[in-house]
């Protein structure tokens, strides 16, 4: 089959690719010509583990190309996903919706004949009514083009392999058993066929069950870090304590790592969107749960501005900190809403002089903030320290060792916030350490 994806961002570019790999003919399009120009070169324009290697096989075999026209995207096939970000507007916390009706209102006037329009993005219930009545007026073929509700709920860093293998498939529909719905079960065949659970609903439910995964997921991190906060009070171990929680198949424990709170460009936007949306809905109430979500997640970051406190004194001004981390997390480039440059940024405004250092993410980092200091090899970064901040739990961060660290560093004190460092190693060495988790 032949499927076009307008949007070749983190997802895009990962679903186009995954696309050609379930064995169609793919036509990415995207409206940044330098993006598109890396990826028509058989690159990511991104790090995502696998790929490069992917988008290479797929475009040297020209099963997948891309492009910045909507003509031709729309003339070349009859099912069009649609990947635009869907970021938060500045100032506020509803989704800003721009991208996703600029997309389908560059590509409607071309829909001459039946289409599938299949929305990926994330966006607040309600979207899909407005996005079909804009593109159904655009659109010379008027209503036989159908707009479908497809959320995605892969993990970066995880992307290729929970695009192709997802734990479900989520298919949401203005009307039952339709046209449409044929056809997407046809583009998803291979991963129906494998057993994939394939749950095929209305539209408000489909855009719901984004929101809502993402505001469990970020409500069970904050679960195990307000227990961190109560662990730090009383004396008890947290990461033993989810380990115990863990083994409770009702808890499970994915997703209770303890530490410094979720990031990226997911988990803290939607929450915050869903809450303004469940708002404007006079659902507020049912969100209160949400809301604490948030404030604790809040409440780590300034944690570990408050130990830096407690270990180089009230005034930070020109004190040396060398901070390990500046993606979200590890396995990516993607710098949004990270909690280690939150943080890196904070203690710059306080006066430190913050050296930071990140395997993947320096480049984006760098864009974003170009008052910090970087440095390529963690080690050299740790040079002169007088505090070392463990922020993202890349794994080369656990080989480092800190005899050879101490020696370099003037302060020998570390604040490990993911708690994947061995502490008792690090103490041995000479090291005061404090720990989130
Ligand atoms: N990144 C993830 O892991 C992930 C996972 C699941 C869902 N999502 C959701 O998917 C959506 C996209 O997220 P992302 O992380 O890929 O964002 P992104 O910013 O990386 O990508 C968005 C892409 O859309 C392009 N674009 C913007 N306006 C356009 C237009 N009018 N026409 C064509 N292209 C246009 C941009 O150039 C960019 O390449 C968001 O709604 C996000 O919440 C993301
Ligand atoms: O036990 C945990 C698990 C995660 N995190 C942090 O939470 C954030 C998000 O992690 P993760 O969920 O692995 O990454 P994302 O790639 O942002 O994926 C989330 O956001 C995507 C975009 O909506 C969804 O598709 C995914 O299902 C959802 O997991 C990161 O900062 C992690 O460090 C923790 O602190 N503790």
């Amino acid at each position: 089959m032949r499927t076009t994806v307008i949007g070749c961002g983190y997802l895009g570019a990962t679903h186009a690719a995954c696309m050609a790999e379930l064995g169609h003919e793919v036509l990415g399009m995207d409206s940044d010509t330098d993006k598109v120009a890396v990826l028509a070169s058989g690159k990511a324009p991104f790090f995502e583990r696998g790929l490069d290697a992917l988008i290479a096989r797929h475009t040297a075999t020209g099963s997948l190309r891309f492009t910045t026209s909507y003509q031709e995207a729309a003339a070349f096939a009859d099912v069009h996903f649609i990947g635009v970000g869907t970021p938060q507007q500045p100032g506020s916390d509803s989704y800003d919706l721009a991208q996703l009706f600029d997309a389908a209102g560059e590509l409607a006037p071309y829909l001459s004949g039946p289409a599938v329009i299949a929305v990926k993005s994330t966006v607040p219930v309600g979207t899909a009514p407005r996005l079909a009545h804009l593109i159904r007026a655009a659109a010379p073929a008027g209503d036989r083009v159908e707009v479908a509700w497809n959320p995605e709920f892969l993990r970066e860093s995880f992307a290729i392999d929970d695009t192709l293998r997802p734990d479900r498939l989520v298919l949401g529909f203005q009307h039952a058993r339709s046209w449409g719905e044929s056809l997407l079960r046809e583009v998803f065949a291979k991963i129906i066929d494998s057993g994939t659970a394939t749950i095929v609903t209305d539209w408000a439910t489909a855009e719901l069950a984004k929101g809502a995964a993402n505001s469990f997921l970020a409500t069970k991190i904050s679960f195990i870090n307000a227990m961190a906060e109560v662990c730090g009070k009383s004396g008890a171990d947290v990461t033993a304590l989810a380990d115990i929680l863990g083994h409770d198949h009702r808890i499970g424990r994915h997703g209770m790592r303890p530490g410094i709170g979720f990031g990226g460009g997911c988990l803290p936007k939607d929450l915050r969107g869903f809450i303004a949306r469940a708002v404007e809905l006079d659902a507020g109430d049912a969100v209160g749960i949400l809301r604490e979500t948030h404030a604790v997640n809040e409440r780590r970051r300034q944690h570990v501005i408050d130990l830096t406190h407690e270990e180089l004194g009230s005034d930070l001004r020109g004190k040396r900190i060398t901070v390990w981390g500046a993606a979200f997390k590890p396995g990516t480039d993607d710098i949004r809403d990270s909690p280690a440059l939150a943080v890196a940024q904070k203690l710059h405004d306080l006066g430190a002089r913050v050296t930071v250092t990140d395997p993947e993410a320096l480049d984006n980092a760098r864009k974003l903030h170009p008052e910090l200091d970087y440095a390529e090899d963690p080690v050299a970064a740790t040079e002169d320290a007088e505090l070392v901040l463990h922020l993202t739990d890349w794994e080369q961060f656990t080989h480092l060792d800190p005899v050879r660290l101490a020696l370099r560093t003037t302060g020998h004190k570390l604040i490990d916030a993911r708690g994947t460092l061995d502490t008792r190693l690090w103490q041995a060495a000479g090291w005061i350490t404090r720990s989130l988790a």
